[in-house]
């Protein structure tokens, strides 16, 4: 068991304003008064539109040069832009630098074909990042690569951008890309810009590139892997109108959005002429404002700061607090799915054109958005519980070789649900134990109840809890090796059981059963553990289980859990594979062979069950503080293997004779030892179905127990998406575990994943090997694409 204390606050939403033609410098005295205004920071362009000019008026000087000379420009050195003057930029170094996101220029092409224009490009924006970095700035969005053109300049883009990281070195880049891959054309508008300058004999032979749903994150994933993941790029996204399809929703939530852009003409008009989002983009805002690194949210030309010509002007600070008619949703939700406004919103809009919406609100599209994060849904028990633990890597806890600390034991005792499962299952093994009239190991039939590994008692308490609410009499052991939970197990005894249980202090495997009264060993009916890790077995439950069990009863006895099994799937998590990549950069050399526990958040499944049309993140008539903020594809998780308890006597003799390595024991293990251990490997091959591109960073592991399956069904515990909202909904002790990959695998739409995984052991320690395929089928062919390392986590194996 592995997992954190509650956390009950909630995101901040940090809102800013943005003109893609700002027409005023920005000022230290302007961010003071958009914060007047309830923003929480402005964009400033670094340059002027006079930088603009040079940089055109070089650019046609050169190709005059050129023509002039009959050269071709082949032969004529590159144009230099030179060094910014004053006019060229506002920005200086000041005391509201830091609340400025600024903006490279849009009107340069990073990926032109024509290698002057490339050329010119990149020299922009080397001046202006090294500039604004001079000025202590520390946001810069950068405008993404021309999706329309071919992808072939992607990759000069990117070199472009990675370059930049290098030239600011305190500098967050952020990416601009649109959602749905349909960018607002600024080169068909933008005069100046300078791919329209581009020569002709470059960009005749250049086919425009195929827009696809998926183009623009494609265009992203090629960059960021060019720039290997650097942990100082991330995105700024600009959510349009209509919103993609949800599987793409889901990509681009996994990946590291810093900043969510929202265009004026992507909010909707309600009955009452207010400016209000579709439900679709409240849910996905609101997903992105719970995760760890919460993005900005920036107010794309939203119209002009409201009294900028008169500052004195007193503003009202946006509270949240709408009337009724401004806060109602807009009417239809055909309305967003048209990309512009449909004719009965632009009719109110003109109405209500320079009252900006409503007379009384100058700043509206900002007044809902405090009002979005005013109403935010409660958080979930899981969201509570894990607050601040999102896609943090925890190394998994030993508790078989370590001595968990007592504040570890007051963690798990919090969870609302797995103590309770155990005292129904016991309740109902004890129930099921006198109907069908079983006999005991006790002398005065008591049903003997040993609970391994009882840490600080709570499933004894459990156990004694099941007798009384059963009437079925029991005698209880708490079999615990922890010397120092011993000692809290004794005081337990004495102050709340009344001495009813005999508290053991051993290893379970050492222990010899409850001591008769002429010195003999008894046994015991229902073994009671709970030794369970985020994969199922990789607290080895297996190996201690197989250890205690000659002390169970050989006719009648039971454990509880009865059986676990250990699931997976694979996933795209960009977030973690950047941590494990600094880590692994920063000395630890086994960072990707660990297999992590981890409150998965940031992460996209991709493999996912085919969408029930009816599923919905919001039922029609409920209200968006209802909504579920979970993943909304459910993802295909598969059963890798299963252990159940007790075990055949035969494979534990078979077990025993390996022991020792004796010739009719075999000739020892597969990967060392005498292979006593052996039966507890495992191997599966499991395949995924893979419906959209993607990357796959590794694997998410869950687990299933079956805890009691008698005559009322079966007592059940889930850490697997699909089922434990089902089984074991707000059950909070475990995490899921992640397998990561070193090398991240490329997957292409329509393929298949299949994932090899292994339970390796050689007596003295168990640890996990894993391996991923890609395959695509063409026609009747099958053909593989690509194979990941074979990633082993032996070196930090759990020692037995
Ligand atoms: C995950 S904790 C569970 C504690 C407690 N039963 C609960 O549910 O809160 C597992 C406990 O088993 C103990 N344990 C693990 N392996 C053991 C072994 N071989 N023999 C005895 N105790 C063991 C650990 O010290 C730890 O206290």
């Amino acid at each position: 068991m592995d997992s954190p204390g509650m956390d009950m606050s909630m995101p901040m939403f940090y809102v800013g304003q943005h003109e893609t033609k700002r027409a005023l410098p920005v000022s230290d005295q302007l961010v003071h008064h958009a914060q007047d205004c309830g923003y929480d920071m402005l964009t400033a362009p670094i340059t002027t539109p006079h930088f603009h000019a040079r940089v055109l008026s070089l650019l046609s000087s050169y190709n005059q040069a050129v023509s002039e000379a009959s050269l071709s420009s082949s032969k004529q050195p590159l144009p230099l832009i030179p060094a910014l003057e004053s006019v060229d930029t506002n920005l200086h170094p000041s005391d509201t630098i830091s609340q400025l996101v600024t903006y490279t220029s849009a009107w340069i092409d990073l990926a032109s074909p024509d290698p002057i224009i490339a050329h010119l490009s990149r020299q922009v924006l080397h001046l202006e990042i090294a500039f604004a970095a001079f000025c202590g700035v520390v946001t810069v969005v950068v405008p993404g690569p021309r999706l329309s053109a071919s992808a072939d300049g992607l990759s000069q883009y990117a070199r472009a951008v990675k370059e930049a990281l290098a030239v600011g070195s305190y500098i967050q880049l952020h990416i601009q890309m649109p959602m749905d891959g349909k960018q607002a054309g600024d080169e068909d508008e933008d005069l100046g810009h300078l791919a329209k300058f581009a020569n002709a004999e470059y960009t005749e032979q250049q086919p425009g590139a195929r827009l696809e749903a998926f183009s623009a994150w494609d265009a992203w994933n090629t960059v960021r892997s060019i720039c290997r993941y650097h942990s100082r790029l991330s995105i700024a996204l600009e959510l349009p109108r209509r919103l993609p399809s949800l599987t793409l929703q889901s990509r681009w939530f996994s990946e590291p959005i810093r900043l969510l852009n929202i265009p004026a003409t992507s909010f909707l008009v309600n009955a009452k002429g207010s400016f209000v989002l579709s439900k679709p983009h409240q849910i996905f805002i609101y997903r992105c404002m719970r995760l760890k690194s919460a993005p900005w949210i920036l107010l794309t030309n939203v119209g002009p700061l409201p009294g900028v010509n008169d500052p004195d002007t007193i503003m009202d600070y946006p509270s949240g607090y709408l009337s009724p008619a401004a806060a109602a949703d807009a009417p239809t939700p055909r309305s967003s799915m048209s990309p512009s406004p449909t004719p009965a919103e632009a009719a109110r809009l003109v109405k209500s054109a320079g009252k900006k919406s409503s007379k009384d609100d100058p700043t509206p599209h900002l007044s809902y958005l405090r009002y979005l994060g005013r109403i935010q849904p409660n958080k979930s028990v899981i969201e509570r519980f894990g607050g601040g633990f999102q896609d943090y890597l925890q190394s998994p806890l030993q508790p078989l070789t370590d001595n968990l600390e007592s504040i570890t034991y007051e963690v798990f005792e919090k969870d609302p649900i797995k103590y309770e499962w155990y005292e129904r299952a016991i309740t109902e093994a004890l129930q099921d134990w006198v109907t069908e009239e079983k006999s005991t190991s006790s002398e005065d039939g008591a049903v003997v109840i040993a609970v391994v590994g009882a840490g600080r008692g709570p499933l004894v308490t459990r156990a004694l809890n099941a007798s009384e609410g059963s009437g079925v009499p029991v005698r209880v052991y708490a079999i615990e090796k922890n010397p120092n939970a011993y000692v809290l197990l004794q005081r337990h005894n004495a102050q709340d059981w009344n001495g009813r249980v005999t508290v053991v202090k051993t290893d379970m495997r050492a222990w010899k059963g409850p001591t008769l009264d002429d010195g003999t060993f008894g046994h015991v009916d229902i073994l009671v553990s709970e030794l369970l890790g985020s994969f199922a077995d990789n607290e080895l439950s297996p190996e201690c289980l197989d250890g205690v069990q000659h002390v169970l009863n050989p006719q009648n006895g039971i454990s509880i859990p009865a059986s676990y099994t250990a699931h997976l799937t694979p996933i795209s998590t960009p977030r973690i594979y950047t941590d494990l990549l600094a880590r692994s950069h920063s000395g630890d050399a086994n960072a990707f062979d660990i297999p992590w526990v981890v409150m998965l958040q940031q992460l996209d499944y991709l493999s996912t069950q085919p969408q029930d049309p009816s599923a919905s993140q919001l039922p029609s008539n409920a209200k968006i503080s209802q909504a579920h903020l979970e993943a909304p594809l459910s993802p295909d998780v598969q059963t890798a293997w299963e252990f159940s308890h007790p075990l055949p006597s035969t494979v534990l003799a078979q077990a025993s004779l390996r022991r020792g390595g004796s010739a009719v024991g075999g000739g020892g293990g597969f990967t060392g030892g005498d292979g006593a251990n052996e039966h507890n490997f495992r191997f599966s091959k499991t395949s995924f179905k893979v419906q959209d591109q993607g990357v796959c960073h590794g694997l998410a592991g869950y687990f299933e127990t079956v805890l009691y399956a008698g005559s009322q069904g079966a007592v059940e515990l889930s850490t697997n998406p699909v089922t434990m909202e089902e089984k074991s909904k707000d059950m909070i002790s475990w995490f899921p575990i992640f397998f990561p990959l070193k090398n991240p695998l490329q997957v292409p739409p329509n393929s298949e994943l299949e994932v090899s995984m292994w339970r390796q052991t050689d007596d003295r320690k168990v640890w996990y090997e894993w391996l991923v395929e890609s395959f695509i089928t063409v026609g009747n062919r099958r053909m593989r694409l690509s194979i990941s390392d074979l990633q082993s986590s032996r070196s930090n194996g759990c020692l037995m």
